[in-house]
């Protein structure tokens, strides 16, 4: 089994990209960037699958946002877009929980978004995924549910800036290292969840996962 398979207990960082779909920089009448948008989460936000996604006290607008994770596997920094895919350990599928009500707020007082996207259980991930279980990490479908309805359906051929761009681009600012992981961004379909909602998500035919959400 891979070292990199407790990369929840080994990651030093969560990085994630916003804002990578334009469908879903539309629906919250976002611009569309031209550059990756970055932003951490810490790694006390995990949370695995038989344990509950929390919504925080206050919070009034939880969304979920499903999305690409890429594990690290090797130290990578200033690395270029045609050495990226040797830094690729392996995947996990992530939920991106956003505080929606807290990040709207945080947006117009340009602060960080750190509490809206980082609070406890705001990253429920899957196990990990070995790195040969996936052809091209740029042609996989990813879904999610709510109590069974589609929320979110979309294919990461449609991400704006490419899983091997996103790695050369973040190599520049920060060194990966393995077992850090990297959330690449949501599809359109976000939407906000309730106490005993229970959310399904999956990964083309590779990897799923399941939630329930308590107040
Ligand atoms: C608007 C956002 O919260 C950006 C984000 O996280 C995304 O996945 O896109
Ligand atoms: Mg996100």
């Amino acid at each position: 089994m891979s070292k990199l398979a407790n990369f929840r207990e080994i990651g030093r960082k969560i990085v994630c990209v916003g804002r990578n779909y334009s469908e879903h920089a539309a629906e919250l009448n976002n611009p569309v960037p031209t550059k990756p948008i970055l932003f951490l989460k810490p790694t006390s936000s995990y949370v695995a699958e038989g344990s509950p996604i929390k919504i925080p006290k206050d919070c009034t607008d939880l969304n979920h946002e499903v999305e690409l994770g890429i594990v690290i596997g090797s130290r990578a920094s200033c690395i270029s877009v045609e050495e990226a895919s040797q830094a690729i350990g392996g995947y996990a599928l992530g939920l991106d929980m956003t505080a929606r009500d807290w990040q709207n707020e945080a947006k117009k007082k340009g602060h960080p978004w750190s509490i809206a996207k980082g609070f406890d259980t705001s990253c429920p991930i899957s196990a990990f995924v070995e790195k040969d279980k996936i052809k091209n990490p740029n042609e996989l479908d990813i879904w999610l549910t709510v109590n069974g309805e589609k929320r979110q359906s979309g294919n990461t051929r449609d991400m704006i800036f490419s899983v091997e761009y996103l790695i050369s681009y973040i190599s520049q600012f920060f060194t990966l290292e393995p077992g850090d992981l990297l959330l690449t961004g949501t599809p359109s379909g976000v939407s906000r969840v309730q106490p005993g909602d229970v959310l399904k998500a999956g990964l083309g035919d590779v990897v799923s996962m399941q939630f329930k959400v308590e107040a």
